[in-house]
């Protein structure tokens, strides 16, 4: 009863209250909403006409610093549909004909609640939208449609993606070398680094590292500015975030979006997505597009948001902050939650607070605000001014300054700055070649000097398969710290900071001197305790063997990162990748003998393994004489012809079958220890890696 009573007296009041102010409020705003119009559009002009002229004096000057330019992003009937996974033909709209704009100088929050649309805009308007969405419409910036990239739009996401291992500064300092014109010197790189430095005040924890798995780093607060750092490094004509103060305390979220405020303030386009914020954030932005369910609620003035709402028929009660105010009025979960409550309460007999129940559901006010924006002067003179940008972009912008980086200088950075991280983070390569030297020394001690006896080459023979499934296995080891870089890099390569052919080369590059670390210090322990064929170029060939194996395993590793970016399936995935490829490598049976369909052909010629393998055999085997199984007979040094002719008849016709073990007997062929399996493992290495220029490709 009381609940009814003082609904319906409250709902009365707010009637009389929005019929009242709504008259003057709608007479007054739209008196303001055309000076406003018209006074933005005269400093647009004036500023275009101005920064025209002064781009042409500065565009000899060096290019440290971006000009201080006009620029617009318009956006008009963005919508976004993807393919519901209940049945054919069947899809779900995320952003319903969004329109908009945002200008130089401002800061544009896009509020709404959570699954409302907010990054999906962000994404249609940075032009990163997931490849099962499909946009349509038009995003323009001063006129053109542009991608991210180039250093014009840059975005933050969510969620920070930093390497644990540097500290700020050198963070910083990779990415200004990736990002920056190659023209600029190191004098002025360092300059931006410190600005950039300055403006996030990130001074205090400059030199901190940034903190992983084993070492306890930079805050949350100071993850995200650093995150934001790292984009408005290149100084972008356009910088989007996607909720920056997600998860910060009150000061420093303040602190995040009064940074933001003084980067728009430098001639920048600022648009942000964000959740509840407090009054003191609300005040500071200029703009505000309110979202719902991919609708807009409200597109226009931050501050004549209120207005809109009380002409609507919901005005904010005093003292209340206006985001809450307008997150009550549209958020659907508050229904859920008011009901739950009410129930509850009921239960219990204690009276219910009024402000949960009033005769509208949150779903009945959201459609008559919809309606009402629709129809409203804020809609109509969004497409005004959107119309109006448009003239002005043909008449007066001039292209924008797009960065050109040199590639070699971005390949030595990302080269340098992933041996880095791979140096400083102990699961990328140290644990693993700490267990590679275990796994030989293993294998050294129960293969001691195998010898020459009329049973060393069955011996020989088993040694090989412990040696190479073990080693080969062992390096899904490495998925973990690969995956923890790959987020990183997926991350810039949205972002298109670079290329995926120089990410590529710069991981191989970098993880070089590992993989030569783990082959020889494997190769030595092996080569030396089991005593295989003696001589340095056996040594050696040992050694590059597994060198290239071990470089085919980190490609193998990096397919599947790219394909199952899921940690604990990574792993599981890695494994059965590489069981699959030793399986024909002749270990387990002679090549001859594989079921011909798949295993043999062509399995036994695709896996890398039987190569290696097939060279380790040779390697080893050819040229050594054996012990003879009966005492006088000579010693078991080549293949007999008979036994040739035999193997040929076996169809025995490629090079890398010609030495194998079978029914107890080593059959040798005279011939020098080619190199077919390192040829085959650079060939497969280098397939490997195109492969995985072809997948990214194809992904992105
Ligand atoms: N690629 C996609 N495929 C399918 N659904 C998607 C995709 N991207 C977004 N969605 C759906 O669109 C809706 C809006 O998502 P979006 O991430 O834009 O919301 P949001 O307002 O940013 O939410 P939050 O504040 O929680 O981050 C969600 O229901 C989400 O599940």
């Amino acid at each position: 009863m009381k609940v009814e009573e003082s609904t319906e007296n409250e709902l009365e009041q707010s009637e009389m209250k929005v019929e009242e102010s709504t008259e003057n409020e709608l007479e007054q705003s739209e008196m303001k909403v055309e000076e406003s119009t018209e006074n933005e559009l005269e400093q647009s002009e004036m500023k275009v006409e101005e920064s025209t002229e002064n781009e042409l004096e500065q565009s000899e000057s060096s290019t440290v610093m971006r000009e201080k330019k006009a620029i617009y992003l318009v956006w008009e009937d963005v919508t976004a549909v993807v393919a519901k996974n209940l049945g054919k033909g069947q899809t779900r709209k995320l952003l319903n004909r969004q329109s908009g704009y945002a200008l130089p100088d401002r800061i544009m929050a896009i509020m709404g609640p959570s699954g409302s649309g907010k990054s999906t805009l962000l994404d249609a308007l940075a032009g990163r939208l997931s490849s099962n969405v499909i946009m349509s419409g038009n995003v323009l910036l001063n006129g053109k449609q542009r991608k991210i990239g180039n250093g014009s739009i840059s975005y933050t996401t969510q969620e920070d993606f930093l390497f644990g291992t540097l500290t700020v500064k050198e963070t910083l300092t990779y990415s200004a070398h990736l990002r920056l014109p190659s023209t600029m010197t190191k004098d002025e790189i360092n300059s931006v680094i410190e600005n950039t430095i300055m403006k996030m005040g990130l001074q205090d924890c400059a030199d901190n590292k940034v903190g992983n798995w084993h070492l306890r780093g930079l805050s949350g607060g100071e993850k995200r500015r650093l995150s934001i750092s790292l984009e408005i490094l290149t100084q972008p004509y356009v910088l989007f975030l996607d909720e920056p103060t997600s998860g910060l305390d009150s000061a420093s979220a303040l602190f995040v979006i009064h940074a933001l405020k003084n980067i728009a303030l430098d001639g920048r386009i600022v648009v942000c997505s964000i959740h509840q914020p407090s009054s003191y954030i609300f005040d500071l932005f200029d703009d505000l597009c309110l979202l719902s369910s991919g609708e807009t609620i409200y597109f226009g003035e931050a501050k004549l948001a209120v207005k809109f709402f009380a002409e609507a028929g919901f005005p904010c009660p005093t003292r209340r902050n206006p985001s809450d105010h307008f997150l009550r009025c549209i958020n659907s979960d508050f229904d859920k939650m008011a009901s739950t409550l009410l129930r509850s309460l009921r239960d219990s007999a204690v009276s219910v607070p009024s402000n949960f129940e009033t005769s509208f559901t949150t779903e009945d006010i959201k459609a008559k605000l919809i309606e009402k924006y629709r129809s409203s002067e804020y809609s109509i003179n969004t497409r005004k001014k959107i119309r109006q940008i448009a003239l002005i972009n043909e008449e007066l912008m001039s292209g924008l300054i797009e960065i050109r980086i040199n590639w070699w200088k971005q390949l030595y950075t990302l080269t340098i700055r992933s041996f880095v991280n791979m140096i400083r983070d102990l699961g990328y390569f140290w644990v693993r070649t700490f267990f590679y030297i275990l796994i030989s020394l293993g294998a050294g001690i129960m293969y001691f000097d195998v010898g020459l006896s009329n049973s060393a080459f069955v011996t020989r023979a088993k040694c090989y398969t412990y040696v190479y499934d073990f080693l080969i296995c062992l390096s899904v080891g490495g998925l973990p710290s690969f995956l923890e870089e790959w987020k990183v890099s997926y991350h810039e390569l949205l972002n298109r900071h670079y290329g995926e052919a120089v990410f590529m080369l710069s991981n191989f590059f970098a993880s070089f001197i590992f993989l030569v670390i783990m082959s020889l210090s494997s190769g030595t322990i092996v080569f030396y305790m089991v005593k295989f064929h003696l001589g340095f170029s056996h040594y050696c060939y040992l050694c590059m063997n597994f060198f290239f194996c071990f470089a085919i395993m980190e490609s193998v590793a990096m397919i599947v990162a790219l394909l199952v970016p899921n940690f604990l399936m990574g792993i599981g995935v890695s494994a059965f990748a590489v069981m699959f490829l030793s399986m024909a490598s002749g270990l387990y049976r002679p090549l001859p003998d594989l079921p011909k369909f798949f295993w043999r052909y062509p399995m036994a010629y695709i896996s890398f393994t039987s190569w290696a393998v097939q060279g380790q055999f040779k390697n080893d085997m050819l040229g050594l004489e054996f012990e003879p199984f009966v005492q006088g007979e000579p010693k078991i040094q080549e293949i007999s012809a008979a036994a040739e002719k035999v193997l040929r008849e076996k169809n025995f016709e490629s090079p890398c079958l010609e030495t194998f073990v079978q029914e107890g007997k080593i059959w040798l062929l005279k011939e020098k220890p080619t190199s077919p399996s390192i040829i085959c493992s650079r060939g497969s290495c280098i397939s490997f890696v195109l492969a995985c220029i072809h997948v990214f490709k194809i992904l992105f």
